[in-house]
């Protein structure tokens, strides 16, 4: 994931929020698409994992449903996937916990100005971007020899422990999703698997939102779409924030307790011929609370070439994408520059 930086990193927003004052106009949002003082809320569908682990008589229901949640606004909440919440409410905890300690204790961990894995915020990719009002803690889980140990928090003590608890976890998790997401198409289960690949990699970002002044002018995140197959959001337990792009108007994701979110990623667009729908997205800030999240990209193998499975490619329906290695690097050369990722493997 190298992305060319052309500045020294900035201040860690933390500290621009707790400095107060009008914030700098490098984060100013200035898309056309604003930020309105409310949103409707967007009904997400919540799947029952629990169904596709075994022969359940449940699981061709559930299979529907996980189908028109993808193909329509391109997220399910997962339940029943197997973590307690107490283990959910840990991860979250040893997120909390490293953003409350002083910056330099969270600098021991800080990424370098050419890289993108640490501690820090918004990589600067060109002069006139806007910033996101977050900082986060950026890390490879997956394959664990690819683990930078360095950038890993040694405070709290249990939190190298609780993410790798929780890539182990995940990592079943996706095969189980991604069988899923083929069996709803009735397709081979191990058809979008198979491209997806046995050594994939996964990047967890620990997302934190400190409380904005200028709500009205300024995004956690801008408006994007994932390069994943597929991304686990574990939402902030109380604080909402992110939302979700559908019939071009913008909807607030709601929380559901102990649920995971689970989001089509660009990927698995390709792979299933846009049948799958990878949303674009964004985050909202608020003023009077902070909002912490985790993020958990989970991305093919990037020498493995992905492409539309052939049974979706029909007469009806006529190859959408171009088949492509290593999406990732293309990814970030396009995002900052304002264009979808998607668009430059669209035939
Ligand atoms: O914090 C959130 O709710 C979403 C974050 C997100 O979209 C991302 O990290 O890609
Ligand atoms: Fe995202």
């Amino acid at each position: 994931m190298a992305e060319t930086m052309v500045e020294p990193l900035s201040k860690p927003v933390q500290e621009l929020a707790s400095n107060g004052g009008e914030p700098p106009e490098r984060y100013i949002y200035r898309g056309s698409d604003g930020i309105a003082p409310s949103f409707p809320l967007l009904e997400v569908p919540v799947v029952d994992l629990s169904c596709f682990a075994s022969s359940s008589p449940l699981a061709d229901q559930e299979l529907d449903k996980l189908r028109l949640a993808i193909s329509s606004c391109g997220c399910f909440q997962a339940i029943n996937h197997g973590m307690s919440n107490s283990f959910l409410d840990q991860l979250r905890d040893v997120g909390k916990t490293f953003f409350a300690y002083p910056t330099e204790e969270k600098q021991k961990y800080s990424r370098a100005v050419d890289d993108t894995e640490g501690y820090g915020n918004d990589s600067v990719l060109s002069e006139n971007q806007t910033l996101d009002w977050s900082d986060r803690l950026y890390l490879i889980v997956n394959p664990e020899d690819q683990r930078k140990l360095k950038l890993w928090p040694q405070n709290p003590e249990s939190f190298r422990d609780v993410l790798h608890e929780y890539t182990v976890k995940l990592k079943i998790l996706t095969e189980l999703v991604l069988k899923a997401m083929a069996k709803s198409l009735n397709l081979e289960e191990n058809c979008f698997f198979d491209q997806y690949g046995e050594e994939a990699s996964m990047i967890a970002r620990y997302n934190f939102y400190p409380p904005c002044p200028r709500p009205d002018l300024i995004l956690g995140v801008k408006p994007h779409a994932d390069g994943s197959a597929i991304t686990f959001l574990l939402q902030d337990k109380e604080v909402e924030g992110l939302q979700v792009l559908k019939d071009n108007q913008w909807f607030n994701v709601p929380i559901v307790p102990h649920a995971l979110l689970i989001n089509v990623g660009d990927q698995a667009e390709i792979m299933s011929n846009g049948m799958f729908k990878s949303p674009m997205h964004r985050v909202v800030t608020n003023s009077e609370r902070e909002r912490m999240t985790l993020a958990v990209f989970c991305l093919p193998e990037a020498d493995i070439e992905i492409g539309p499975v052939e049974e979706l490619v029909t007469e009806e329906r006529p190859r959408m994408y171009r088949k492509i290695k290593n999406f990732v690097s293309l990814y970030f050369q396009n995002y900052q520059q304002g264009k979808r990722p998607i668009d430059t493997v669209k035939l």
